[in-house]
């Protein structure tokens, strides 16, 4: 063969390569993470740790990767996202700061795992990447 075959569609190879999340799925998230905000248990996830506020000076010596609700509501609307899995990652981060900081019993954590847990079940129904032709708006 001359080798002018493409594996792949070069469309699909595009999509493939997108640079960013599609708006449907960008928007679906965002509203999960807004949602997931709303929450009582995501009060002290809103923002990021303080640690001069909660008089624990020596927090960023142990949390490498602080993460909050609002980074990732932040990081949503400026198209920092390639794909779901890096904001799962950030999530998983800002519960995993938690839970190693204050042990994976304290009550804080049982926090952080309730608003996981909320989000995980909000993604179990994120649309699909690429949308069947006939959900495309006409
Ligand atoms: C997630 N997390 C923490 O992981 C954390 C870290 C160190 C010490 C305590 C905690 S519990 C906690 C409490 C607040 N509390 C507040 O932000 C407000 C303001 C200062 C006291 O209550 C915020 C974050 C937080």
């Amino acid at each position: 063969p001359l080798g002018l075959e493409r594996e792949t569609e070069p469309a699909l190879e595009a999509e493939m390569e997108a640079e960013e999340l599609p708006p449907h799925q960008s928007k679906y998230l965002l509203s999960s993470i807004k949602a997931t905000k709303r929450l009582k248990d995501a009060r002290p996830f809103l923002k990021p740790v303080d640690p001069i506020a909660l008089n624990i000076p020596h927090y960023f010596n142990y949390v490498q990767t602080p993460m909050d609700l609002s980074l990732i509501e932040t990081k949503l609307q400026g198209n920092v996202y390639h794909s779901v899995e890096q904001v799962t990652s950030d999530f998983k981060t800002m519960v995993d700061n938690c839970l190693n900081f204050n042990g994976p019993e304290s009550s804080i954590s049982s926090m952080a795992k309730r608003i996981q847990k909320y989000f995980e079940k909000k993604l179990s129904a994120m649309p699909p990447r690429v949308l069947p032709a006939s959900a495309l708006k006409k």
